[in-house]
């Protein structure tokens, strides 16, 4: 099958497209961990979807080495909190971003006002670092008046007015590149649900991005509950699009996504994975990923899976729908791939290690050229078993960074790979 290549090109030349899990990565979005990672508490850190809290200063040093393996092969690196930053000195991303996070039906008429006020005195920076750190109460009256609200008036000093966004140092799920567009996610999860609404406003009005020419596939605001969260997403390659139905991905997500990839001829088959709904298995990226055309690491307690071929329908309006029993889960990814087959990397290793190192993203990895992956060093089975299997592993630490649940693919959106 041939596909026409679609590109999305800025104003100044950049080209966005993510063609494929594997092509040579050429661009990332990351988020160093910050401020809003020193708010998470034994007791808030349920809410905010993180399994403990974390010793910063180390997942910072964490990170900067993940950032450094990526720049060392010639990655340009870009910067979730810096991007924003950008983007909000621009008034109309301001507005859209403001318009959205501070509701009078969260905050009372009484705090809604002053609140703006504040928002709209602070610079880009400072406004980037309260909408991903959060603001207590009490960090906001050292700076305003505080104002007639019953609201604001029943919390206590340490409360959160704004809660902060830890989640954000997983790039991946916000927002996710296929082929020649951007989808720009409605999250299943409360917690993330603002996340969105800061790339909406990146993608939009950041100078990288505005007038690329990309389709957004999503705007995370118009979707509701057809949630679609990136880690779910994998972009095979040959205009094919992997997802997982898994605790965060809708099957109305799935749809309204494979619609719009068709419409623009962007891609002409999705496959979806009907996964387990479960908090160990919260994306597909986490017990499965590409690692080279055609291969793939599996986590072993996967087993098969039933899938759904989407395929364009008669018309615009239709998809084509096929159901597969799970026995077929490899023979249908192969072939949409064109291929007779595919190579399934699951580390030989009794059940209980399978499962500590699935906890811990041995199948997250992050490809940044054919056969060549970023995970985390502790890992150590699972990267031997991809090392004998010809497959480059970089590693990098995670003992901090990985009590978000998340791996190197979760933390990184990537903007452009090279075709392969
Ligand atoms: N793609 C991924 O699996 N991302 C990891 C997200 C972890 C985050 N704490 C969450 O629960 O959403």
């Amino acid at each position: 099958m041939t596909m026409t290549l679609n590109v999305a090109a800025t104003a100044s030349g950049t080209t966005y497209r993510v063609g494929s899990e594997v092509g040579p990565l050429r661009q990332v979005i990351l988020h160093r961990p910050g401020r809003e990672m020193m708010r998470l508490t034994p007791s808030n850190k349920d809410d905010l979807l993180f399994d403990d809290v974390l010793w910063v200063s180390q997942a910072q040093w964490e990170h900067d080495r993940f950032a450094q393996v990526l720049r060392d092969r010639d990655i340009e690196v870009l910067y979730l909190e810096e991007l924003l930053a950008e983007t909000l000195e621009n008034l109309s991303a301001r507005r859209h971003v403001l318009d959205r996070v501070l509701d009078e039906r969260i905050f009372g008429l009484g705090a809604i006002d002053a609140l703006r006020n504040h928002a709209d005195n602070l610079d880009g920076a400072a406004l980037a670092s309260v909408l991903i750190a959060g603001i207590t109460k009490g960090e906001l009256l050292e700076q305003i008046v505080e104002p007639d609200s019953v609201a604001l008036g029943t919390m206590r000093t340490d409360d959160f007015v704004l809660a902060p966004l830890p989640n954000h140092l997983f790039t991946r799920d916000t927002s996710c590149w296929i082929y020649d567009g951007v989808a720009i996610n409605s999250m299943r999860k409360v917690a993330r649900m603002r996340e969105t609404v800061n790339y909406e406003a990146i993608y939009r009005w950041h100078p990288r991005f505005a007038d690329g020419g990309q389709h957004v596939w999503s705007t995370g605001s118009d979707e509701g509950a057809a949630t679609v969260e990136g880690g779910d997403v994998l972009v095979i390659g040959n205009g094919a699009v992997l997802v997982g139905l898994s605790e965060r991905t809708s099957p109305q997500g799935v749809e309204r996504l494979a619609g719009r990839l068709f419409a623009e001829g962007s891609a002409e088959h999705v496959i979806a994975l009907e996964m387990p709904k479960a908090r160990a298995f919260m994306h597909l990226d986490t017990v499965m990923t590409m690692v080279d055309q055609g291969s793939f690491t599996k986590y072993a307690g996967l087993g098969m899976l039933p899938s759904l071929s989407i395929r364009p329908g008669r018309t615009p309006k239709e998809l084509s729908v096929t159901r597969h029993p799970a026995e077929d889960m490899h023979g249908v990814i192969a072939g949409a791939l064109g291929l007779a087959d595919i190579r399934i990397l699951t580390t030989p290793q009794d059940s209980h290690a399978a499962e500590r190192e699935q906890w811990d993203d041995a199948c997250n990895t992050l490809a940044v050229a054919p056969g060549v992956v970023v995970g985390y060093e502790r890992n150590v089975a699972t990267n031997t078993y991809l090392r004998s299997n010809g497959i480059e592993v970089l590693e990098v630490p995670g003992t901090e960074l990985g009590r978000g649940r998340g791996g190197p693919r979760c933390m990184s959106c990537p903007t452009i790979r090279e075709e392969i």
